[in-house]
């Protein structure tokens, strides 16, 4: 590759045929400069400086994003125009994709060689050598659109543009996002290391630096189950991920600033990325689930999964589905237990960073002399677990239980955790440490009616509720700001639970007060506004949680995949995993 200072200014000349020179100012910015004589001075050339102006034009460079070569002696220069939108009282950082006029140079050599240094500069975070991109594209999520938007927006920036190394999967069949990145060959993979780098050999492909979800939130999940099942997910797990959002929801990418595609790609080309808690999901009798986003049962599963059919009017659906809740009016029951932050649960070890529930977020707690006792149980630690089931793959179809006015079997009475129809977490597939879930006796089924059979720092939430979720993110879908007070990485997950002021004696009819509340709920969810409300929503923070489905008219969905309707034991991973944001990202207060 030629020097390209020496070859700098360069001179070029426009599409209209202007000459000028460009260069490289010493902050880093292009700088085009027309030659003043060019341009004639008849009247046909002022008519034509009219409507193709020859201006100096200066890209400054932290609006970079790289050049085009549209042929060896013809190149664009592309930079992010930042422009915002605002959503009641969100302001959304997004970016535009602009370019100067086509410039032509018969030093093609010159050419080549302006061109890589801007995609370096620009696009290739700091490296000598583009970053490998594998995009994992989902053809049916949203409206059925990402394989067209991948081809026609996403590719030619992040390619043809930014000059990243993309290489495209697209999906066959649910799971499949799994089984891709189980495949894939990751740059921080200790295999990969020891191997000496995947790339190393002639003709190879270079290991991968990112990999890009090109869908929904499902899309996402399912990859993020391909992640931990891979037996190096120790290092695997620092391989960011990003969400390109063209699903329905698309609550991770809106978490993460990623607001449309082209602020997606060039938050790909910026390569900023932050910890994000992942929680991993145990379900009998022996599923390791994980998820990053939610898990839900009730009224938000059934919005979701409920709406499913109407997946062809986009977000629409949720904002349908969640009024149709609310006409309804259904009470739905399982019994629930979280765990906060700082609540010592066993070996009280990895307590997330957040402060505990407020006392008012939780309606039963536990004894005052329990919890001075405190546990003691020892940690077992899952890391060294055996797996013993095949991990996590299958989403369960046959657990949704439909949408039947019905409630399941009336449960036996259960007094205490080990009662023996419990499993313990070594029944599981081997993963990352579950300090809280080992150190109970055995994982409680059927779950106990009171905390005595737990130790100290647990509560428990009331069984019946009209909205019921725990979330890690701030959205839940790009026009859904649905958890206001989420920290991705915090290490604890946001418990929402809005249960009816008549508890158990209330049927399952939701009173007049819920169902405003609920319509609050709804009416503020855009911006997050109705998180303002005081007595709208308890919310309680938690780094581990479990509950029972004792109704069958819902689901028990995580990240928006539906999952069987079996007890679940969560447990949060502070900031295990990486996840692209946006340049500007922050999360508001
Ligand atoms: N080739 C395929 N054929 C059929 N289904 C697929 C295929 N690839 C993926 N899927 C499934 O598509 C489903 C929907 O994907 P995804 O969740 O990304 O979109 P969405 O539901 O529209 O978005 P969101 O989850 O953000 O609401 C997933 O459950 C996934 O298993």
């Amino acid at each position: 590759m030629a020097d390209v200072a020496s070859l700098l200014p360069l001179e070029v000349k426009t599409h209209s045929g202007h000459a000028g020179s460009i260069t490289l100012t010493p902050a880093g910015d292009v700088l085009y400069s027309p030659h003043p004589s060019v341009g004639g001075r008849g009247f046909f050339s002022w008519l034509s400086s009219l409507v193709r102006p020859n201006k100096k034009q200066l890209i400054p460079a932290e609006h970079l994003i790289g050049a085009k070569l549209e042929t060896p002696c013809r190149f664009t220069v592309w930079w992010a125009q930042p422009y915002t939108s605002r959503t009641g009282c969100v302001t959304k950082h997004r970016f535009k994709a602009c370019h100067s006029a086509r410039f032509e140079t018969p030093d093609t050599v010159a050419a080549q060689a302006l061109v890589e240094l801007l995609r370096r500069r620009a696009s290739w975070w700091g490296r000598a050598s583009p970053p490998h991109v594998a995009a994992i594209v989902n053809p049916v999520s949203g409206k059925g659109g990402s394989r067209r938007l991948m081809e026609a927006q996403v590719l030619p920036l992040l390619r043809d543009v930014a000059g990243l190394r993309v290489t495209v999967h697209v999906t066959q069949a649910r799971m499949h996002a799994a089984e891709l990145v189980r495949g894939l060959s990751l740059s921080c993979s200790s295999s990969s290391a020891e191997a000496g780098g995947a790339g190393s050999g002639p003709g190879a492909s270079p290991p991968v630096d990112l990999i890009m979800f090109v869908g929904g939130d499902g899309t996402l999940y399912e990859g993020l189950q391909g992640l931990f099942q891979r037996p190096d997910w120790e290092s695997a797990v620092q391989c960011p991920m990003a969400a390109v959002p063209c699903g329905s929801g698309n609550g991770l990418a809106a978490s993460a600033g990623l607001w449309d595609p082209v602020t997606a790609v060039v938050s790909v080309c910026r390569g900023r990325t932050e910890p994000v808690d992942v929680a991993s999901v145990l379900q009998p009798p022996g599923n390791r689930f994980y998820c990053l986003l939610s898990v839900v049962y009730g009224s938000m599963a059934n919005l979701d999964i409920g709406t499913q059919h109407l997946r062809w009017m986009g977000e629409l659906r949720f904002h349908l589905g969640g009024l149709w809740e609310i006409i309804r009016g259904r009470l739905y029951n399982c019994r629930i237990f979280v765990l906060p932050p700082g609540g010592s649960s066993g070996d009280g070890a990895a307590a997330g960073a957040a402060g505990a529930a407020s006392p008012q977020d939780v309606v039963i707690t536990v004894p005052a002399q329990r919890a001075a006792e405190g546990t003691g149980a020892a940690a077992g630690g899952a890391g060294g677990a055996a797996g013993a089931a095949e991990g996590g793959a299958a989403v369960g179809n046959g657990g949704g239980g439909g949408m039947h006015e019905r409630l399941l079997p009336a449960r036996q009475s259960a007094g205490n955790a080990g009662d023996g129809s419990g499993s313990h977490v070594s029944d599981y597939p081997a993963g990352p440490p579950l300090p809280v879930l080992s150190s109970l006796p055995a994982l409680p089924r059927p779950l106990p009616d009171s905390l005595e059979a737990l130790p100290a720092g647990w509560q428990q939430l009331p069984d019946s509720f009209a909205i019921l979720g725990a979330y890690n993110t701030q959205y839940l879908a790009l026009g859904a700001r649905a958890n206001p007070g989420g920290r991705m990485g915090d290490g604890a997950w946001d418990v929402w639970h809005m249960a009816d002021e008549r508890g158990a004696h209330g049927g399952r009819r939701a009173s007049g007060s819920v169902r405003s509340r609920a319509l609050k709920v709804l009416l503020g969810i855009e911006d997050g506004g109705f998180a303002k409300s005081p007595g709208v929503m308890r919310t309680t923070k938690a780094r581990a949680l479990m509950f029972e489905q004792r109704d069958s008219a819902t689901w028990t969905v995580l990240d928006g995949e539906e999952v069987p309707n079996l007890p679940l034991y969560l447990e949060v991973h502070q900031g295990i995993c990486r996840l692209l944001v946006a340049p500007q990202f922050a999360e508001e207060a």
